[in-house]
């Protein structure tokens, strides 16, 4: 009891971050779409407790507008390390709506879980999201990655898809850059050339 009022407190105390767009809700636990059935939700989420909600570390990072013309995502917005970070450091939790419906428009889905009926939990942080939502891929910008997804249970056991820095530093400044896999932008290049 005492856990989960600590818990919602932490939740709703989160203010988002600076540059934050007014389009997007500013989340820091999961929230459920309708697509995800009741008893797929205990998969991701085992305790009947209140979620724990991802605590981001504002030291570690920043969100910044990328005005760099050579940067391929130039005028839209990266994540960047607000100061030296330490190799195989957790930097934050990927959070956004859970979902089992497909998604194929959206650039802020990925893919956390699939059940051994093969059915696929993603988390869509497209409308609703945190921090994480903002990480660029390292194809153009570097020859290659300084972070990792990977995904971890919290002590409640819940499952999240991470950030975490890969083995060597991230240096003050530089941004942070993972792989989203040759799969997803080959699923991106299908739907552009479908629109
Ligand atoms: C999860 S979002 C990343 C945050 C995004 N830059 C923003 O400002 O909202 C994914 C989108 O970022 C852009 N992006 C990320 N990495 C890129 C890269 N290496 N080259 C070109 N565009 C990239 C693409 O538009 C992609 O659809």
């Amino acid at each position: 009891m005492a856990r989960n009022s600590r818990n919602a407190k932490t939740a709703a105390s989160i203010a988002q971050p600076a540059h934050w767009p007014t389009h997007v809700q500013y989340i820091s636990v999961y929230r459920f779409h309708l697509s995800v059935p009741t008893e797929t939700r205990a998969l991701i989420c085992p305790k009947s407790t209140a979620p724990e909600a991802c605590v981001p570390s504002r030291s570690l990072t920043i969100i910044r507008r990328i005005s760099e013309h050579s940067h391929p995502a130039s005028g839209q917005f990266g994540l960047f390390a607000a100061r030296k970070i330490p190799p195989r450091t957790h930097i934050l939790d990927y959070i956004g709506e859970l979902h089992c419906d497909d998604r194929p428009e959206s650039d802020y889905d990925l893919s956390l879980y699939r059940t051994r009926e093969g059915l696929s939990i993603g988390v869509d942080a497209q409308h609703m999201g945190n921090e994480a939502r903002f990480v660029n891929d390292f194809r153009g910008i570097s020859h290659k990655p300084n972070a990792v997804f990977e995904d971890r249970r919290t002590v409640d056991g819940e499952l999240r898809m991470s950030i975490w820095s890969g083995s060597d530093c991230i240096k003050k400044g530089d941004e942070i850059l993972v792989s989203y896999g040759k799969s997803w932008w080959r699923a991106r290049e299908e739907c552009e050339g479908n629109a």
